[in-house]
């Protein structure tokens, strides 16, 4: 399972990070594409400005394939898993801008300065299911694309692509962003402040302590319970001022869906745990990341790569 978050700050930097839960790691590592790197196009998405890309994937034939990423204009987005929902295109389709899966995040970072830029350019996009090479099968995932004002999730599905405002700026799995968003409903009584004292009958009800409004938020890791989790932790976290305070708040609101070795079987026969966490932060254009083995989170400040060359780079 996977969750992303993106919230801002009072001056509207994004904060946009994600867990990436799976059983074992692609290798994958701190990827920055600079301005003048000549990408090999799965087919017509070539972009004529291209900004600096940098996030967290892996290199396959000179294609940087990003699980998440974020530019230099403070966009980001990362791609999660959507088994049994997604569904792309067997070929491309004449008079539209054809991206292939893999490449749809790297395109969108590649292209765009903001949210509102990605969805009309997504109207006429589409999203094709090609295979990078035999190596790696297509990966059905939606995505979530953040800037400093708002976030969305894109859904390939079968009658089409479907763009939803995020109004709670999180994304986790299975099933549909519109089924997530109606299932926070059940949870609309969940509240910070502990319950007042009631009474049944004759007998006096009064709450444990700080947590009791919480009671009813769920601890499990499906894919329903780690989006109302993370929704209600980035709904109520109070804002904060500092980037270290912001980040701070990224991982700790990420922590609050991740995954601990041990909990949860994929059909692998192999445990499913948060394989790494990353987060971008607009304000500072610096990416952080942690793994599950070694907590201590890193920071890549993009001005520490060249931005402007032809070369890919890379970083541990
Ligand atoms: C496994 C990752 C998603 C994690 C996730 O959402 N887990 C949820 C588990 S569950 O289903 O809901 O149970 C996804 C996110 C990004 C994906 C990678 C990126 O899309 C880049 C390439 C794309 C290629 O087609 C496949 C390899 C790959 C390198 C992908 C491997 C894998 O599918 C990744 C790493």
């Amino acid at each position: 399972m996977c969750t992303g978050v993106r919230f801002a700050d009072d001056n509207g930097n994004m904060y946009f990070g994600r867990n990436l839960d799976w059983s074992f790691s692609y290798g994958e590592k701190i990827v920055v594409t600079p301005r003048g790197y000549q990408a090999p196009v799965a087919f017509n998405a070539t972009v004529a400005d291209p900004k600096p890309v940098m996030g967290v994937g892996i290199i396959v034939e000179g294609m940087p394939m990003y699980f998440d990423c974020a530019n230099d204009e403070g966009l980001a987005v990362a791609g999660l898993n959507f088994p049994g929902y997604a569904q792309y295109a067997d070929a491309p389709v004449d008079g539209t801008i054809n991206v292939a899966a893999y490449e749809l995040p790297f395109w969108i970072a590649r292209s765009f300065s903001t949210v509102d830029e990605v969805e009309e350019a997504l109207k006429n996009v589409t999203v094709v299911a090609k295979q990078v090479n035999d190596q790696y099968p297509v990966s059905f995932l939606h995505w979530i694309v953040g800037d400093g004002k708002r976030s969305i999730v894109i859904e390939v599905m079968a009658d089409g692509i479907h763009v939803h405002h995020d109004g709670v700026d999180v994304l986790a799995n299975q099933p549909t962003f519109d089924w997530h968003t109606e299932n926070l409903r059940n949870y609309l009584s969940m509240d910070p402040r502990v319950p007042e004292p009631v009474k049944w009958g004759t007998q006096e009800l009064s709450a444990w302590g700080s947590g009791s409004g919480m009671r009813g938020i769920p601890g499990d890791y499906s894919s329903p319970s780690r989006f109302v989790r993370a929704a209600y932790t980035n709904a109520h976290y109070p804002a904060q001022q500092t980037e270290e305070a912001n980040v701070s708040r990224l991982f700790h609101t990420l922590d609050s869906a991740s995954m601990v070795d041990g909990c949860a079987l994929m059909s692998n026969g192999q445990y499913e745990k948060t394989i790494y966490t990353s987060g971008f932060s607009a304000k500072t254009d610096t990416y952080y990341k942690n793994t599950y083995e070694d907590p201590t989170i890193k920071s890549y400040h993009m001005s520490d790569f060249d931005l402007e060359g032809a070369e890919l780079q890379t970083a541990e």
